[in-house]
């Protein structure tokens, strides 16, 4: 063929491949959630092959080898006990809790590990949903950021990093500055879960928790798995009212979703591969069909290539050891 140009010459060998790579995952794009529960037992958890439920211990120690590895940061994500939840969720403020204890202790440990906390209702609220329920069922959004900000300042008081709220009440990132700052708590950032979807791929981290809704569902705050514009909608509002970071989740599926917004705004990108993402990954691994490794690393180059620059995932510690 007379073909003058043949896109074939750069990929023709590892080192020109090197050199045209126009996207990377390095450890230091991760960010590794880590469930906690008290006591001195870890519990593996039957719907999250490869995950447990850590006691304070073990999760200093999982997060320093994480560390190790190079990655940044951690979420955490408390199993709180049953006679602890109550309608008005006030355990997610209590300076003893199991968050704030984490915390300190893995501050203490590993100061310069950024420790990353979810700020919701859901693990503490009898009802299960992120917000607090109205006697007639509804999420109250007003009420709730309220004590979204008492759970917030509760973190930073114990000297978390970055807040990240996941609950979607409108306003609650303006509040949660305004809270932070008349504290004096200017440094600690929020990262904010702008667009979350109402979608299935969270069943597994349910179960984890045992934080699934006893009624109803969450598609009067998490956002419809349908719309785009309503995301930019979002991302212009957490923007303008302070975010520092802002999260598209799932991450997979919605891609398309993180470069929308990256394109609309100046602001880092987060993304979270949630639990039914990374257990798609796990069951056909466990089935023998797909390549785990190979698979969790083309899963996350892909979120990063749609334009996410940090991705919370399960597979973190797996994938740093890999990279
Ligand atoms: N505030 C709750 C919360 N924070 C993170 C996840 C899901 C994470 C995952 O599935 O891995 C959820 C579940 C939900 O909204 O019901
Ligand atoms: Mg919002």
């Amino acid at each position: 063929m007379n073909l003058p140009i043949r896109p074939r010459r750069n990929r023709q060998s590892p080192a020109i491949r090197d050199l045209v790579r126009e996207t990377v995952l390095t450890p230091g794009n991760l960010i590794y959630p880590l469930f906690i529960q008290e006591g001195d037992e870890n519990t593996p958890i039957a719907a999250m092959p490869g995950c447990q439920r850590w006691c304070l211990a073990d999760l200093v120690k999982e997060a320093g080898e994480a560390h190790a590895l190079g990655i940044p940061g951690v979420v955490l994500f408390p199993r709180i006990p049953d006679e602890l939840k109550t309608p008005g969720a006030e355990e997610c403020h209590n300076d003893a809790g199991l968050v704030p204890r984490a915390i300190r202790a893995l501050k203490a440990a590993h100061p310069t590990l950024m420790v990353i906390t979810d700020v919701a209702l859901d693990p503490y609220n009898s009802d299960g949903h992120d917000g607090l329920v109205a006697a007639d069922g509804r999420i109250l959004n007003d009420e709730t950021v309220t004590v979204l900000c008492q759970q917030a300042l509760c973190h930073a008081r114990a000297g978390a990093d970055i807040v990240a709220p996941s609950d979607m009440m409108d306003g609650r990132v303006a509040a949660l500055r305004a809270a932070l700052d008349s504290d004096g708590f200017t440094q600690v950032s929020i990262m904010s879960y702008t667009a979350k979807y109402a979608s299935a791929y969270y069943g597994p981290f349910r179960g984890a928790l045992d934080s699934a809704p006893k009624a109803g569902d969450k598609k009067t705050y998490q956002m419809d798995p349908a719309n785009t514009i309503e995301a930019l909608r979002e991302a212009a509002l957490d923007e303008s009212e302070g975010a520092d970071i802002l999260m598209v989740k799932p991450a997979g599926p919605y891609l398309d979703i993180i470069t929308r917004i990256r394109d609309a705004s100046t602001l880092p990108i987060a993304a979270y591969q949630v639990s039914g993402e990374y257990l798609m990954i796990k069951a056909g691994a466990a089935a023998g069909w797909l390549d785990e490794d190979k698979v969790a690393l083309e899963s996350l180059l892909g979120i990063r290539r749609a334009g996410a620059n940090m991705i919370l995932t399960y597979f973190a510690k797996k994938v740093a050891a890999v990279l």
